[in-house]
């Protein structure tokens, strides 16, 4: 039996304003920008995509650099909102897409815990259940007490990974995050997306390394410069995307 429709992108379109003058100071802008002497370039980053993913399905999106897949991916996460279409999800979704941009540096790595999943949406009680994983997850159990501005961007990483995939989300969107720590924290990443996958989790995978899309994805979504060129099986379109 067919599994339902858990993401559907309708005719989506993404437009940004693009400024080629350079300004001495913000304030500059802001006067310029009132007189309308701000001279703005239409940039479509994305045009006309449509796709439906399935429950259950691992979804690459694969394309050069600039051809739309981060701006796809944050436009179903719901941090843009799209300029044409419109996107629709079911369920919850963890979005592991710049890693790390919900802390307060001058908190501790404990503190972040607490407020990235209050930001998550957990309350205390359940963030004091999955602590201990986070922590064993992350392997920063002596540094738990440290402000995390005294953090290498590795640990800020593994923190930030641990915390967005407490529990087992409908759809995990995945951003370009597996290249940060080192090859041994990689393997373990993957290894708690699988274990998400097998629970029935939806992914959407981003990565420059079309090995590890392989691994992951059954499907593709190849982008060219804000266009969908094609969507469909990942063995099939990860070969002739090799040979491109
Ligand atoms: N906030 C923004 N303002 C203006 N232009 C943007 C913005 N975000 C993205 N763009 C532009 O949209 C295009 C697509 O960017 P996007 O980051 O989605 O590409 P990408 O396929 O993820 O690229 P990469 O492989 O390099 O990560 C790029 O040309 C980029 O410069």
């Amino acid at each position: 039996m067919e599994q339902p429709v858990i993401i559907k992108v309708d005719h989506v379109s993404m437009k940004f304003n693009l400024s080629s003058e350079k300004f001495d100071s913000f304030k500059e802008y802001v006067i310029k920008r009132i007189k309308g002497q701000v001279a703005m370039e239409e940039f479509w980053a994305l045009k006309d995509v449509s796709f439906e993913v399935r429950k259950g399905d691992s979804v690459g999106l694969i394309g050069l650099n600039g051809s739309g897949k981060s701006t796809m991916l944050k436009t179903i996460a719901g941090v843009l909102k799209p300029t044409e279409g419109a996107v629709e999800t079911t369920g919850t979704i963890a979005p592991l897409i710049e890693l790390g941009a919900g802390f307060d540096m001058d908190l501790t790595a404990r503190e972040n815990v607490f407020l990235n999943g209050a930001l998550l949406g957990y309350t205390r009680k359940e963030m004091n259940h999955f602590y201990e994983d986070i922590v064993g997850f992350s392997e920063l159990d002596n540094f738990m007490d440290v402000p995390v501005k005294n953090f290498s961007s590795g640990m800020v990483s593994r923190l930030a990974f641990a915390i967005a995939t407490i529990g087992i989300p409908d759809i995990l969107i995945v951003d370009e995050v597996l290249s940060v720590g080192d090859f041994q924290f990689q393997e373990k990443c993957e290894r708690r997306i699988h274990n998400m996958m097998e629970k029935g989790t939806t992914i959407l995978f981003v990565s420059h390394s079309i090995e590890q899309v392989e691994k992951i994805c059954n499907k593709i979504v190849w982008l060219e410069q804000g266009h969908m060129k094609c969507y469909g099986d990942a063995y099939e379109i990860c070969n002739e995307y090799k040979k491109s």
